[in-house]
């Protein structure tokens, strides 16, 4: 695999024309489908749940990032492994039991993904590192798509790069929130691989064209 990769969150398309929009992410260069799961407890804002997940799978051919801004995220890892999830994160605030719930993900034949809102310090994650294959750097406080990115955020990826590094793992380093041509750079440069990017590409004119421009902002390089 190489990166960027990018991945287009559903969040922002039309979901009265969902199957157009998502054989459009399949003709682009996109990497991941990213699926935005909100529950209205965990995050100010419900968005979709299986039936929505469910009718992405079919249509989609390239795999599904589920990204789960839920409560208690354990009741439902199974089910969104059994709808088509190929990666799985969870929110490091939403578990009680972090290690118990990654290791549940993979058990599911998932990814196992771990995601760090605004206040939480990369610090948190330094004993797990071995449990997880992603980590998402939220780039915003989430529960809405169309927020610009937190710039205090880019540091934040630099320091889980140093903290992956010391501890020799290979787990991918997620952005979300506010990514744009203008704004992937820096995080990218701040040793991000995979880009959520939501409005700036199903609110472009050409989301083609969108896809692209991320895609080729840096050159492609192999993952570790
Ligand atoms: O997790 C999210 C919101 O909580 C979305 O993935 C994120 O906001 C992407 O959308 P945009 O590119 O519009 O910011």
């Amino acid at each position: 695999m190489n990166f960027p990769i990018v991945a287009p969150s559903i969040l922002a398309a039309d979901f009265a024309n969902l199957q157009r929009d998502v054989e459009l992410i399949n003709r682009s260069e996109a990497d991941w489908f990213h699926i935005d799961v909100m529950d209205g407890v965990f995050v100010p804002n419900i968005s979709f749940g299986f039936p929505v997940m469910e009718a992405v799978r079919r249509h989609a051919t390239k795999p599904l990032d589920v990204h789960l801004m839920i409560v208690q995220p354990e009741r439902y890892i199974d089910a969104f492994a059994k709808a088509g999830a190929a990666a799985i994160t969870v929110h490091y605030e939403a578990c009680t039991h972090l290690h118990r719930t990654l290791t549940q993900i993979r058990e599911a034949g998932c990814r196992a993904g771990v995601a760090l809102n605004m206040q939480t310090p990369v610090e948190a994650l330094a004993d797990l590192t071995d449990a997880f294959d992603q980590v998402l750097i939220m780039t915003i406080n989430p529960g809405f798509g169309g927020q610009k990115l937190l710039p205090l955020s880019i540091p934040k990826v630099q320091k889980m790069q140093r903290l992956l590094a010391m501890a020799r793992s290979n787990a991918l380093i997620g952005v979300d929130g506010g990514i744009d041509a203008r704004t992937m750079g820096p995080v990218l440069d701040a040793g991000a691989h995979y880009f959520v990017a939501g409005t700036s590409v199903f609110g472009a004119k050409d989301p083609l064209d969108a896809v692209r421009t991320l895609k080729h902002l840096a050159p492609t390089k192999p993952l570790a």
